[in-house]
């Protein structure tokens, strides 16, 4: 591990589907720690990024992970390196039981007592999937099942969790409470967050620096602050 190399590094990264190119040259970096938001329109290729960087696509240019160079890896060789997908549309494993969703979230654990110690842990961070343990997820309402494809994506003990529209298709107060969650969760374990975002008021509370996606490419970069001074953005982004 190199102490002074970014945690995730992306380096004139394109990808995209069979001879569809969606993304060109994107440079990004995530801090150890560091909470990253990627703003952009509908098909500007956020999600495609995200599957990317997390491995379930493959792309060209270079993803280094504490300066090292993993391009190409697989999903399963990322999360070993401490990056793990919370992918869009909730991705729970809908006949199983809360519980058992979050043991398979664990099963790179060393052991059952360390994952039983980490189910623990998660349903005290969201109490009403303890209330829920034996339901199926497939019933739970949207917003719980965005919680369990959160702590299932946290059974891992990432380093980098990577959050696809966490707040799709959810009521304001519910989201707002998944984000509250997640920051705690990131400022007191240190876990970084790379996040796409429609809802980009909440992101930029929750974010450190921004990158704003257009067709593909990087069109601007900057801190969360510098995004909320910049007129354009705001009027396009935060609708004032
Ligand atoms: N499996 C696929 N096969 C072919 N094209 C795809 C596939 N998935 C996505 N695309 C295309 O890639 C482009 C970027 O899609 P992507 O989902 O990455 O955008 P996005 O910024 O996440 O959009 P949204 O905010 O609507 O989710 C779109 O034009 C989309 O139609």
């Amino acid at each position: 591990m190199n102490a002074a190399a970014p945690l995730l590094e992306v380096r004139g990264l394109g990808a995209g589907y069979g001879q569809v190119s969606v993304l060109h040259d994107i440079d990004l970096t995530v801090g150890t720690g560091e909470a990253v938001v990627v703003l952009g329109a509908n098909g500007a290729g956020k999600t495609t990024l995200l599957r990317a960087v997390s491995g379930l696509i493959g792309h060209t240019g270079e993803i280094r992970v504490d300066g090292q160079v993993v391009s190409n890896a697989r999903p399963d060789q990322m999360l070993d390196r401490g990056l793990s997908l919370v992918p869009q549309g909730r991705g729970t494993l809908t006949a199983l039981d809360v519980e058992d969703n979050l043991r398979v979230g664990g099963t790179a654990l060393a052991n059952r007592g360390e994952v039983d110690d980490e189910i623990d842990r998660w349903f005290g961070v969201f109490p009403r999937l303890a209330e829920r343990r034996k339901q199926v997820a497939g019933t739970l309402s949207g917003g719980e099942q965005q919680m369990l494809a959160i702590a299932r994506a946290l059974m891992s003990r990432p380093r980098l969790l990577l959050c696809d529209e966490i707040s799709l298709g959810l009521a304001p107060l519910i989201v707002q409470e998944l984000f509250e969650t997640l920051r705690t969760v990131s400022v007191e374990s240190g876990t970084a967050l790379l996040m796409v975002e429609q809802n980009a008021e909440l992101a930029l509370d929750i974010a450190a620096r921004v990158y704003l996606l257009e067709v593909g490419e990087v069109a601007s970069s900057g801190t969360a602050a510098s995004f909320r001074e910049n007129n354009n953005i705001r009027q396009a982004y935060l609708g004032y």
